[in-house]
């Protein structure tokens, strides 16, 4: 699946549920970050192997095998390549794709790292092709070729560069060129998170922030955090808000409930968007199969911010379905919202059924 559909654009961009980290987040995520590999939760795969992989470095007194995270925003890559780095004991260099335009960026970088050094390189799909060529020689041959002059008179200067460890990560690992992707000695791929598992990130958070909060609260939360430790945290800070103003400070089931209603986040990590859309299929078009720009206008939104912002959570959930006539409702979808589907043959409005409880943008 493309990760990045599911970034911020239009109105959407203050979505309490955004998978990309915000202003807030970026200042408090460091506070959060597990440090070591021992605190790390879920994705339990990826942590023992990358627990051998380093072990084994470590004792033969090498730098590690270049690593490539992939996954979507907010799974933890940056916090992994943090723990990388603690658990070689080496200094980490952080960077983005969109960072590096020009290979000579890269070669200033390359050639300040220390041995052993961690260069982290988020995005790294995005970098430009020319730093790409280079980076290849420079994680096979720890060399680079720095081009001096223009024209028929460019010479290559050979730059030998301290063996370093090479992070990479990336939302699209599809759209790595194979020689790039083929330099790395270990990839994982990070998965989304399992309620259970962002209990344990609520718990913890919660501990770090000072918050009190009991086993059904973090349940609560983690339910509605549609797999992503970022948002689980970012909805922990809200709903500490409200139990603070509105209650003792303590975090309950029914404060969780409460908070995330206020902030129109449902029982499944639905927010007011994702209803909308849902809602406009099932209530005005009998589930479907209706056109994406149908669908859009019927909601009031941008195509783009249907089809990337909204569909790619609700696809995953199992509660939409793009069909090459249109997109579809599942059955799901009408439990969800609480409708009883219509009778095949009749085109009559959904009726209400159980727990249509909560408002959405048409109303209940
Ligand atoms: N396995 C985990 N255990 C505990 N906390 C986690 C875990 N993974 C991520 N987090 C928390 O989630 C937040 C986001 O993680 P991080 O910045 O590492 O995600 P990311 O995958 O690098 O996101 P992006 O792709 O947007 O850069 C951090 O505050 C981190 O503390």
């Amino acid at each position: 699946m493309n990760w990045d559909d599911e970034t911020d654009t239009g109105s959407a961009a203050e979505r309490l549920v955004a998978p990309a980290a915000d202003g807030e987040d970026q200042a408090v995520e460091a506070a959060l970050r597990p440090k070591d590999l021992s605190e790390f939760v879920g994705q339990e795969k990826v942590r023992q192997q990358l627990d051998l992989v380093l072990k084994a470095a470590r004792q033969r007194g090498a730098t590690a095998d270049h690593v490539l995270l992939s996954g979507a925003p907010g799974l933890g890559k940056t916090t992994l390549s943090m723990i990388i780095a603690a658990e070689m004991n080496a200094p980490i260099r952080i960077t983005s794709g969109p960072a590096i335009q020009h290979a000579g960026d890269l070669a200033a970088i390359l050639s300040s790292l220390q041995e052993g050094e961690i260069l982290f390189l988020d995005e790294i799909h995005r970098m430009s092709r020319p730093a790409e060529e280079m980076l290849y020689m420079a994680m096979e041959d720890f060399r680079v070729d720095v081009i001096v002059g223009k024209g028929p008179g460019a010479t290559a200067i050979p730059l030998e560069l301290p063996p370093f460890t090479l992070v990479g990560a990336t939302t699209r690992a599809g759209l790595l060129p194979p020689p790039l992707r083929d330099r790395f000695g270990f990839t994982a791929h990070m998965e989304f998170y399992e309620p259970h598992e962002l209990e344990r990130v609520v718990r913890r958070s919660a501990g770090l922030l000072d918050v009190e909060i009991d086993t059904d609260g973090a349940a609560e939360i983690a339910g509605r955090s549609r797999g992503t430790p970022r948002i689980a945290n970012r909805l922990l800070r809200r709903v500490r808000d409200y139990a603070q103003v509105r209650a003792d400070g303590r975090i309950t089931r029914e404060i969780a409930a409460a908070a995330l209603a206020v902030y129109e986040v449902d029982a499944r990590g639905l927010d007011r968007l994702d209803r909308g859309v849902l809602e406009a299929l099932l209530k005005l078009f009998g589930g479907g199969p209706v056109g994406l720009s149908t669908l859009a206008v019927a909601v009031g939104e941008e195509r783009e911010t249907v089809e990337e912002v909204a569909e790619p959570f609700l696809v995953r959930e199992g509660l939409l379905a793009r069909t090459p006539r249109g997109r579809v409702a599942t059955p799901a979808a009408w439990t969800h919202l609480g409708l009883e589907p219509p009778v095949p043959g009749t085109s009559g409005n959904p009726a209400p059924g159980p727990g249509s409880g909560q408002q959405g943008l048409f109303g209940a």
